[in-house]
């Protein structure tokens, strides 16, 4: 209800960003509520993970999601906020032309843009072994598509390449200057190694680069001061909210079995006030002064 912003000028907005030399952050928001408190923190878009999408539903993350309910997801993402939202498109959902129609899937949502990766089917998370690529021509072709399937010119189609771990990072920068000829406007180079493979990346390739911070993978954790020091245009921490949250229920599930009871972790959880505040609970009596006439216990507010 407090969202104004189209999708035109959120894409609008990602654009401007990634023409602007400062580092885009993108956390991962793995619900629309978690959307909202990335808007809150001040961001500067809202990140849509495909592992974390999955794990949501209980699934791993090898494709087995589809594109009705990844843009169905996406899209309650995206219009939580007025940040633009990128989306983990994964390998396009099939064949060249079910890239096409991912793309026209994931703009009619509201989403500002989406990655792909040439990765075959199944695909793996690009921090695992075993991965296997389509050749650098099929990924072309899938790039192609995608890129004359958009409507509005400012939905940013992003081109991943998993080649760093099977082929080498020569092999890996090939590919994603095919992928950038054949339309890609940001390229995500997955899995690096180092910094120096970060900075061997921005000097060979001209598009804007999103480097992946995953915990647990095979990146470093780099800074974001680092990142923009080395020329990289946006970041996400793909699966950290996610991981974070499930950690605190881990615990609280822990106590519930052992203490029966939450009062030890209470402290440590979202306030009533807190998350009333995210759902802007307070603007719905515009409509009805009945629905936020309150005093919320404990509250200083
Ligand atoms: C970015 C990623 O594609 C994702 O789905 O979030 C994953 C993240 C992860 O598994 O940690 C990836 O890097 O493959
Ligand atoms: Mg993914």
């Amino acid at each position: 209800m407090t969202t104004r912003a189209t999708p035109a000028q959120k894409r609008r907005r990602l654009r401007e960003g990634l023409a602007s030399g400062t580092l885009q952050r993108l956390p991962g928001a793995f619900s629309p509520l978690a959307a909202r408190a990335v808007a809150d923190h001040g961001f500067d878009g809202v990140y849509v993970s495909g592992a974390a999408l999955a794990a949501d539903l209980g699934l791993p993350d090898i494709g087995l999601t589809t594109l009705t309910e990844v843009a169905g997801r996406g899209g309650q993402i995206a219009r939580a906020t007025d940040l633009p939202t990128l989306i983990d498109a994964d390998t396009g959902f099939g064949e060249v032309a079910n890239a096409a129609r991912t793309i026209e899937a994931l703009e009619d949502a509201g989403l500002a843009g989406c990655h792909l990766e040439d990765q075959v089917n199944p695909k793996r998370c690009g921090h695992l072994d075993g991965k296997t690529l389509v050749p650098a021509a099929d990924m072309v072709r899938r790039v192609a598509a995608a890129v004359k399937a958009r409507t509005d010119p400012d939905f940013v189609v992003c081109a991943r390449t998993d080649a760093r771990s099977v082929e080498g990072l020569d092999a890996a920068i090939d590919r994603a200057k095919a992928y950038v000829d054949a339309g890609a406007d940001m390229v995500f180079p997955e899995a690096l190694k180092d910094e120096a493979e970060f900075a061997a990346f921005r000097a060979a390739v001209d598009v804007p680069l999103l480097a992946n911070m995953t915990e647990f993978g095979a990146s470093p954790l780099l800074s974001a001061r680092r990142l923009e020091a080395l020329g990289y245009n946006l970041v996400i921490w793909p699966v950290s909210s996610l991981r974070a949250a499930m950690g605190a229920v881990d615990e609280l599930f822990a106590a519930l079995r052992t203490e029966g009871t939450q009062a030890s972790l209470v402290d440590r959880m979202q306030t009533r006030a807190r998350l009333y505040d995210l759902v802007d609970y307070a603007s719905y009596s515009a409509f009805d002064r009945d629905l936020f006439n309150f005093e919320i216990p404990g509250s200083a507010t």
